[in-house]
């Protein structure tokens, strides 16, 4: 079965978990599309919630197709966050980020009392790091991260759009870095990085996810934490 009947399978299983008077967290990328089109029609059939968006580009489609969106400030805790992710492994540790939406993301999971990833079985890793690191920088800083940074061994990349700069949605950059070979214990990368004055967030999303939903030809095999 191809990747994306994998997307949607998983998507069609982790809204399961949804219902009626949650406020919902919804992720950013083509596996989280499948998610917010089911939840689409589910509020056409009735379901009655209220979401907060991880990206511009899913409060777009989440609005195009009817579903409530609130601030972050509005919701106050979420009850269920539904995202995917580029990388998960074993211990329900992600890499995240390739769509640029790490920030945003990462901010709603840990705001989320249930945090669900969903995925095609190519994102099932037994170590993370074949997948770039996203880092998202303040434009200020990010020629002078990108240094430092490279004097670390991390082979750091400026993501481009174009001839132009990625720009994310709160206006910062993003730079990929290469964590395969680095022997560094990732909750120590992560609390190494985040020093770096400017470094605003990471795609190493250690801690937050409870379940992971990973579509496998035509089923699912759910993991719980
Ligand atoms: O920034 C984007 C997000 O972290 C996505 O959830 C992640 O990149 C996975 O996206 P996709 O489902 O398109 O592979």
């Amino acid at each position: 079965m191809s990747a994306v009947n994998e997307k949607k399978v998983a998507a069609l299983e982790a809204v399961k978990y949804v219902e009626s008077g949650m406020t919902v967290g919804l992720g950013t990328g083509s596996t989280a599309f499948f998610m917010i089109e089911a939840i689409g029609e589910m509020v056409q059939n009735g379901l009655q919630i209220k979401a907060v968006a991880t990206s511009d580009e899913t409060e777009k489609l989440a609005t195009k197709l009817g579903i409530k969106i609130i601030s972050l400030a509005e919701a106050k805790r979420l009850d269920v966050t539904i995202d995917g992710a580029d990388e998960v492994d074993e211990d329900f540790q992600l890499i995240k980020g390739g769509g640029g939406a790490l920030l945003r993301e990462k901010i709603v999971a840990h705001n989320s009392d249930l945090n669900i990833i969903i995925a095609d079985s190519s994102k099932s890793v037994s170590k993370l790091g074949k997948f770039k690191l996203p880092i998202e920088t303040i434009p200020f800083a990010t020629q002078l991260i990108v240094k430092e940074l490279d004097s670390l061994g991390l082979s750091p990349v400026q993501r481009m759009n174009g001839d132009a700069n990625y720009k994310t949605d709160e206006n910062n950059d993003i730079v990929d870095i290469d964590i395969w070979d680095t022997h560094i214990k990732l909750t120590d990368l992560e609390q190494q990085l985040k020093t770096i004055p400017g470094i605003v967030e990471t795609g190493l999303f250690l801690t937050t996810t409870n379940v992971v939903i990973i579509g496998k030809g035509e089923e699912t095999i759910v993991r719980k934490k």
